[in-house]
């Protein structure tokens, strides 16, 4: 039998990630998708899907109401119109989102099953019907440090984020791209002659930079060449709302109510890497534990986790979203005991956001949904 499944936002950065992998792991037989646009209702369907009908209307409750599971990739904005109208048309479906809209909503679990399945377990059981993708940060942590978590070993944790230009979406990598061109179209010449002063080649980027013929639409100020040190809304007291997911949906994952809160907090920042999402994390553990006890509790939490020997070869070859870029694996490296005490412990992961952080917590949902997993 063929379970009919709707896709909303399926050609966006995370949608079409999720279409890669479902691809790749053979996921479309036994179903009939049907996709939705926002933008192209009436066009074709992608060529991956032959048979399915034309792009449906993404607005057009009726026909979104007519699934019994949808995927939403489409964004927060999307879910937050659209989802209550499908609700108050009596739809009584399953939903899947990538969107932060519903994550802390008590109706709602966030689904990362290396580190929660028994809460999607019992969710599903219950009744549940909002499943949605955690914070891609959050997410690529626990996947690689839950070892440390679910043994009970972390008193509290801190997380300084390096987040790539992907985390904004397709259109945010393509800003940055064009930044780094005119950049150097705005110093060819210059670097094309070694002789050239290198002071004169920082000062023409520099002007190129801040001019405002410099394209920072999307993120605002320039990323190219430069950091932004502030990721999402502010929440008016000081915390992006990027930095307050961290500990919330941390703790949510784990299944930790208010009285077992585990403090988790820092900073968020966004970088100038295309894709994958790095961060240094400070661990206060609530005893001393060995080295290689904790290498063996994070390398042996899931098949993705791989722990780094903290060395400068390992480190610089394996612990670069470059280097886990388009991987499911969830490198962890930089483990060392910290000055200020044996239970403070550093640690450094990189994650590709948009598996592990986005598309691949949805595809397994899908599975799990249809008891395939
Ligand atoms: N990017 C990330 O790392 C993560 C994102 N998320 C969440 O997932 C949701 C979707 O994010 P993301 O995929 O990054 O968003 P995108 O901006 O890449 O895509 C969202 C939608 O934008 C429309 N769109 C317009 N122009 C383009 C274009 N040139 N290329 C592709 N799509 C275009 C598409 O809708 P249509 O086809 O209808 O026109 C698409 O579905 C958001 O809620 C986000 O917060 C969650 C975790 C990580
Ligand atoms: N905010 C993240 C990506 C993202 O979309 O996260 P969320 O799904 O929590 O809004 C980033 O920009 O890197």
């Amino acid at each position: 039998m063929t379970t009919s499944v709707g896709f909303i936002g399926w050609r966006g950065m995370v949608g079409s990630v999720l279409m890669q992998r479902m691809q790749d792991e053979g996921d479309f037989a036994g179903l009939d998708p049907v996709f939705f646009s926002t933008s192209n209702a009436g066009g074709a369907a992608p060529a991956f899907a032959a048979g399915a009908p034309a792009l449906q209307d993404a607005m057009d409750v009726e026909a979104l109401a007519k699934l019994p599971i949808l995927v939403s990739c489409q964004g927060g904005d999307y879910t937050q119109d659209v989802y209550p109208r499908l609700r108050a048309a009596g739809w009584d479906g399953l939903w899947i989102d990538a969107a932060s809209t519903l994550r802390m909503e008590d109706s709602s679990v966030i689904v990362l099953d290396p580190v929660n399945r028994d809460v999607i377990d019992s969710a599903l059981a219950r009744g549940v019907k909002e499943f949605i993708g955690g914070n891609c940060t959050v997410s690529c942590m626990l996947m690689g440090l839950g070892g440390l978590f679910k043994a009970g070993l972390v008193e509290w944790g801190t997380s300084m984020t390096y987040q790539a230009a992907s985390g904004g979406g397709a259109r945010h990598m393509r800003e940055l791209l064009t930044q780094f061109g005119d950049l150097n179209a705005a110093v060819s010449a210059e670097l094309a002659d070694p002789a050239s002063a290198i002071l004169e080649i920082d000062r023409a980027v520099l002007a190129a930079q801040r001019s405002p013929e410099l394209d920072s639409s999307r993120f605002g100020v320039p990323l190219a060449g430069s950091v932004i040190p502030w990721i999402d809304s502010d929440l008016g007291n000081g915390v992006s709302k990027e930095e307050w997911k961290g500990g919330v949906e941390t703790n949510k994952i784990l299944g930790r109510g208010a009285d077992a809160h585990i403090p988790f907090d820092g900073l968020c920042v966004r970088v100038g890497a295309m894709r994958s999402h790095s961060q240094a994390i400070t661990l206060k553990l609530t005893r001393d534990v060995p080295l290689d006890e904790i290498a063996d509790m994070i390398g042996g939490f899931n098949e993705w986790a791989e722990y780094v020997p903290n060395t400068k070869d390992e480190t610089t070859t394996r612990l670069t979203p470059v280097a886990a870029t388009g991987s499911l694996q969830i490198p962890v490296g930089r483990v060392r005991k910290l000055a200020m005490g044996p239970e403070y412990i550093s640690a450094f992961t990189v994650g590709d956001q948009l598996l592990w952080g986005a598309a691949e917590p949805l595809r397994r949902m899908l599975l799990i949904a249809l008891g395939r997993l």
